[in-house]
Order: C-alpha cells, then structure tokens, then sequence
C-alpha cells in the first residue's frame, strides 16, 4: 500500500482534527465523497484528510492537474479503494498495478475494440437496446414518472452485457434485475466496504467476516462468467468482447489473455462501464429538464437530422453530428464528473509545482468535482452552459482542465463506447418523448461505485407535434 507520507509534509485540512480517528468526522458516510469536497473549500489547490490510518492528499487546480498529467513523471496509482477491487477484478485493467504484464497485453489487445471507428460494430446493440428501453417507457407512460437513474442503469449495463458478451439479460421484460446483476452489484458494494473497513483497528477480521457473509454472490458472478468463457472457448467468432479476447493474440508475441484474465477483463468492463455511463445521462436528463433552451436547442438539432419520425434511430454516422447534444453531456460531465477522481503518483522522486516533495510511493488524487470548477479557468462554475464545449472556447482553456476520462496511458479505454452511448441515447430520447421534471425536485447525489442522481423521476409524453422540415 502506498505510504503517502509526502517527505512529513502536512497540507491544510479541514479543522477540528482528533487524535486517532482524524478528520472522520467530516466525512459523511451517506455522500462521502461530497462532504470531502464541502470540506475541503476555501482550503487552498491541495489539501488533505486524514481518515483513521488513511492519508488523502487531493488537488483541486487545473494548474496542479496538468503538471499530475505529465505522463513522463507520473502515472496511476492506486489508493485503497480502488485496490480493494482487487479481490474482483485482479489484474484486470482498471486496477492492474502499471508495471503488471497483463496491463500492457490486455491494453494493446484490447485498444482496438474500442476506437471510434470499433464503435460502428456495437452501434447496432445501442440501437436495439435503447429502442428497446423506450418502448418499455411507452408501455409504462399511463403508470406515471418514470425513475431515470434506475432505468439509465438498466440501459447501460444491458448495452454492456450484450456489447461483451452477447448476453441479453432481458432487463425490460421485468421489474427485478437479472440475478447476475444482482449478485455483482451486491459484490463490488462488499468489495467497497472491506475497503473501508480494512482502515479500521482490527479491519481485517471485520474484512474477513464480510467476505465469509457475501462470498456466495462473489462466487456466482465469478461461476457464470467462467462458464461463459468455457462455452465459447475453441469457437473463433470475433463478434464481441469475449470473442476478440479469447482469439486475438498479440500480433508480435502472440500472447492470449488466461481464461482468468478474460473474467477480471469482462468484470472491469461490466463494473466501469454502467453506472458512470448512465449516471452520466441522468445527469444530463436533469439538466436538459431544468433548461429549456437547451431543451429546445437539442432538439433543433435532432430534428434536423432525424426528420420527423420520433421512434427514427440514427445511423453510425449521424451521431458525431449530433454535437449540440454532445455538448450537453460534456458540461454535465464537468459539473458533476461521475468518476470523481483518479490518482497519480511520481515514477520517480520530484517536486510537485517546484515545492511539494513527492515520493514514488506517494500519490495525490485529483478532485474532478473541484477542478472541473476551477476559478481560474471556469466562468460562472455552477452555471449549465453546454457552450463552454463549443470548440473556440475549448481552445482557450488551459489543457487538462477538463479530465471526466482520467488521464494519460492509463485514461478511460471506454470513453468512445460510453461517448457514442450517451449521446445517441440523449438525442433519440429527446426526439421521441416531451420530458418533465417534478419541478419541487432538488437534485440530490447518491454515491456508490460513482455518482448517479437519487429519487430524479421525468414524467414522459409522446412528443406531439407538427411536421419538421428536414435539413
Ligand atoms: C461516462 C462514462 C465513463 C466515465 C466518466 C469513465 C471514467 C473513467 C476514468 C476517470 C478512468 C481512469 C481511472 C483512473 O485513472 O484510475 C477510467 C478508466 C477505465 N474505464 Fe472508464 N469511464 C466511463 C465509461 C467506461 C466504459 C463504457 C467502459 C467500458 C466499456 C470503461 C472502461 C474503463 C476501463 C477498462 C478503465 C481502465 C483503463 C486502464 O487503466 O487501462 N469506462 N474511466
């Protein structure tokens, strides 16, 4: 584990510090992640919180950021948390340690299913999976609001299964979520917890009772994917995920992913892939209901290209050309990053901005929630302003102030996949349907693996309207 002891450096932190349990008490259990930030205002680019045997150094400039960007001098790390993840998703590539082999492998295998041109294969599952969704909604209209966290949820993890692996787990014919998402679900949450827990005096008894007690759903997940894997092992279909991954092998060495590999690999991408790509839309459903300009000005847009039909879907092409919309689901990106932060670490001894000593066991986490909102950079920060994304205004930002898909070699490897989800979903939504917004509503923010609105419910209409010409 890191040590992070910063050459016995101490940086600002919220008051009130106590002996032993630190500055626990200004984390909130409920929202932890926003009450760190909360706390932390007013405290300067970098701070720290000191939580029981944990130390967290965070930054919170864009200025700082860059420098942490620098891929010559620093990279990944991983703090407890996300080393946590370990016990599901091994050497997968989210939390594999930078020098493992099986990063390097499962990277240049993997990079290209996922380029923007790789996306012309999954957009048919995209296509099918969010008509689908919409056509439960049209089903659902007379039952009143409909809870868009849930069913954005619902979306994205029923895009991945099928994108991955070719399951279809039929999300939209019934209320319970399938067993298998269930009980993944219900492992990571433990895997979160043991985190947590392990910081505590004694927390590895306490780690490993949670592990005797939840060890069961763990083993059905691992046993489903492990027998999926056995099943299309030896056939030479290429037409998924797990296709490419058990018969793709390295061009140059010609190395394959392990069986093992291939089920951290799938777990990785179930577990990063859903719940940021679907919070990621809810966020941007609840704006888009708060704004009616923007409203109307992505639908402008839609309609534009769409024409009149409102269950019309676009083909590969036309959603890059939807780029007022993609605007919308950049700045709600920025106002609330549904990854709030990744960390970085020295590969080796420097000075952090020429002053702070930083030692290759030491790592600093990048705060998105305060970057994203930099003084310095951001005019108006709370303001929902898609046109900050209009590209005369990107340039003149300084680089890296804007990071939702983390940074350098180590970036969001997903981000095309959840870029042309997200923004295919949001145009074809606003083109079919009249959204409404409980107008007492205020957007609460429930943390899990990420950051997803709670209890946000849009009352859906069938659009009504006349004729739109087409352009
Ligand atoms: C809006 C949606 C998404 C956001 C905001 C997001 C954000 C991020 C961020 C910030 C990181 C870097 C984490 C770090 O440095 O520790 C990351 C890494 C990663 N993401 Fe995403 N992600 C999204 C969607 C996806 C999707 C759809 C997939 C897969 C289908 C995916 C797969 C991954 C993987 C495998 C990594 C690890 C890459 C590596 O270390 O080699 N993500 N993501």
């Amino acid at each position: 584990m890191a040590r992070n002891d910063w050459d016995g450096r101490q940086f600002p932190h919220p008051g009130h510090r106590r002996p032993v349990i630190g500055d626990l008490l200004t984390v909130d259990r409920s929202r932890p992640i926003q009450s760190m930030l909360e706390a932390s205002r007013g405290l300067g680019p970098i701070w720290e919180l000191q939580v029981l045997r944990q130390r967290l150094v965070f930054v919170g400039s864009a200025a700082l950021t860059a420098e942490l960007c620098e891929e010559t001098r620093f990279c990944k790390a991983l703090p407890p948390a996300v080393a946590a993840l370990r016990d599901y998703a091994g050497d997968g590539l989210f939390t594999a340690h930078n020098d493992e082999p099986n990063w390097q492998l499962a990277h240049e295998l993997l990079v290209p299913a996922f380029t923007k041109s790789a996306m012309r294969s999954y957009h048919p599952t995209m296509v099918e999976t969010a008509s689908e969704l919409f056509d439960y909604w049209d089903r659902q209209l007379a039952h009143g609001p409909v809870d868009v966290s849930r069913d954005m949820t619902k979306l994205t993890m029923e895009t991945l299964t099928r994108s991955a692996f070719s399951q279809d787990f039929g999300s939209f014919r019934s209320a319970e979520p399938h067993p298998f998402v269930a009980a993944m679900v219900t492992a990571l949450e433990t895997g979160r917890r043991k985190g947590t827990v392990r910081t505590l005096p004694g927390g590895g008894a306490l780690a490993w009772l949670l592990d005797r007690r939840f060890a069961r759903h763990q083993d059905y997940v691992d046993d489903m994917l492990d027998d999926l894997i056995a099943a299309r092992t030896g056939s030479d279909d290429q037409h998924d995920l797990l296709g490419i991954m058990l018969n793709v092998a390295h061009p140059e060495t010609g190395e394959r992913l392990s069986p093992v590999n291939i089920r951290y690999q799938i777990l990785t991408f179930l577990v990063a892939g859903h719940e940021t790509t679907s919070g990621a839309l809810s966020f941007a459903l609840h704006y888009l209901s708060r704004n009616p300009e923007c409203l109307a000005r992505a639908r402008d847009e839609v309609d534009g290209l769409l024409g009149d039909d409102p269950t019309a879907m676009p083909e590969f092409e036309q959603v890059a050309k939807f780029r007022y919309v993609r605007r919308v689901l950049d700045e709600s990106l920025r106002i609330w990053p549904t990854v709030p932060g990744f960390a970085r670490g020295p590969r080796e001894s420097t000075l952090l901005a020429d002053e702070y000593r930083m030692d290759p066991d030491d790592y600093a986490i990048v705060s998105l929630g305060a970057v994203h909102k930099d003084p310095e950079v951001w005019e108006e920060p709370d303001r929902f302003d898609p046109d900050r994304f209009l590209p005369e205004n990107v340039k003149k930002r300084p680089p890296h102030s804007y990071k939702p898909f983390g940074a350098g070699l180590r970036a969001c490897i997903g981000r095309q996949f959840a870029i042309h989800e997200a923004v295919l979903v949001l145009a074809t939504l606003v083109h079919r349907f009249d959204i409404q917004a409980d107008p007492d509503y205020d957007l609460r923010v429930t943390e899990r693996l990420t950051m997803l609105p709670e209890g946000f419910e849009l009352t859906l209409r069938p659009r009504t309207r006349t004729a739109v010409p087409t352009t």
